[in-house]
């Protein structure tokens, strides 16, 4: 083992066994502070809800862990050892962080098992790479995802033609199919029924099985039901964080937040 190597395996590092790992940082817009020194850690297998009101950061922050936007200062890391800031967009995509905006983007005309075949044959994951040309394993791996994403009566159906809540769900779909590590998730459950809530996030739940994810999302009932750690940031930084009961109960969250 090279000396340095050894030195930084004997160095104990908090980040280390993380998956996600923000500390100290800062991004400003015209001397705005729209980050503010924020730290915050995922564990590997981990789910998180981030809550927080309009303007709080919430887009900034996954903005920065995906390489859109460069921070000003702190410590940025995936999977303990990569620093996010070293690399642009489309490195940290295929490293393993998948993001999922809010507003739907899939082939409005292509049927869901196309959409799903498109993700596929774009997806740069080892599997892709691996199996590519074998028709059998990519037919097993779309039938997955369809099932994981509740779309399987649904994939000959044109994505048009889908209910706004299975159209998140095929973008979920065509996130799986990048076979990402860390999904990042930006409030799919905005406009859809109260059945479609509940199914996502039990969705989510199974999703979270194998792989971590981070949520933002304003409806509460959908972050009670996905029944992990939450993050409320405000201000660019972590106002509270905790078990979704304490965190709603904290006075400071009831202010700035869901007291409104
Ligand atoms: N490119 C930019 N230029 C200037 N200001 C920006 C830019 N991006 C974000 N901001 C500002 O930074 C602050 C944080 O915005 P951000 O979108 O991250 O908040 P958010 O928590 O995602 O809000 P929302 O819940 O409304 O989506 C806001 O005051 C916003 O106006």
């Amino acid at each position: 083992m090279a000396e340095r190597e050894r030195n930084r395996a004997a160095a104990p590092s908090p980040r280390r066994d993380t998956l996600l790992y923000l500390d100290g940082v800062t991004k400003s817009f015209d001397g705005f502070k729209a980050i503010d020194n924020l730290s915050l850690v995922l564990q590997r297998g981990e789910m998180r809800a981030i809550i927080g009101p309009n303007g709080a950061g919430k887009t900034t922050m996954m903005d920065i862990i995906t390489g859109k936007t460069r921070p000003d200062a702190g410590e940025v890391y995936f999977a303990g050892e990569t620093d996010l800031t070293r690399h642009d967009e489309a490195a940290i995509a295929s490293m393993g962080i998948g993001r999922k905006f809010q507003k739907p983007t899939v082939f409005e005309s292509h049927t869901v098992e196309d959409n799903l075949r498109l993700a596929l044959a774009g997806s740069r994951s080892v599997f892709g790479a691996l199996f590519h040309r074998r028709t059998s394993d990519e037919r097993r791996r779309r039938d997955d995802i369809l099932t994981a994403t509740r779309l399987t009566h649904r994939r000959n159906a044109r994505a048009a033609d889908l209910s706004h809540g299975q159209k998140q769900w095929l973008e979920i779909a065509m996130l799986l199919a990048q076979d990402p590590q860390l999904l990042l998730i930006d409030e799919p459950v905005a406009g859809m029924t109260d059945a479609e809530t509940e199914e996502t996030a039990r969705l989510l739940g199974e999703i979270a099985e194998t792989r971590s994810v981070v949520v933002v999302e304003h409806d509460m009932h959908f972050v009670r039901a996905l029944g992990v750690k939450v993050t409320c940031l405000h201000e660019g930084a972590v106002l509270a964080e905790g078990p979704l009961d304490a965190v709603s109960a904290d006075p400071r969250v009831v202010e700035v937040y869901l007291g409104r």
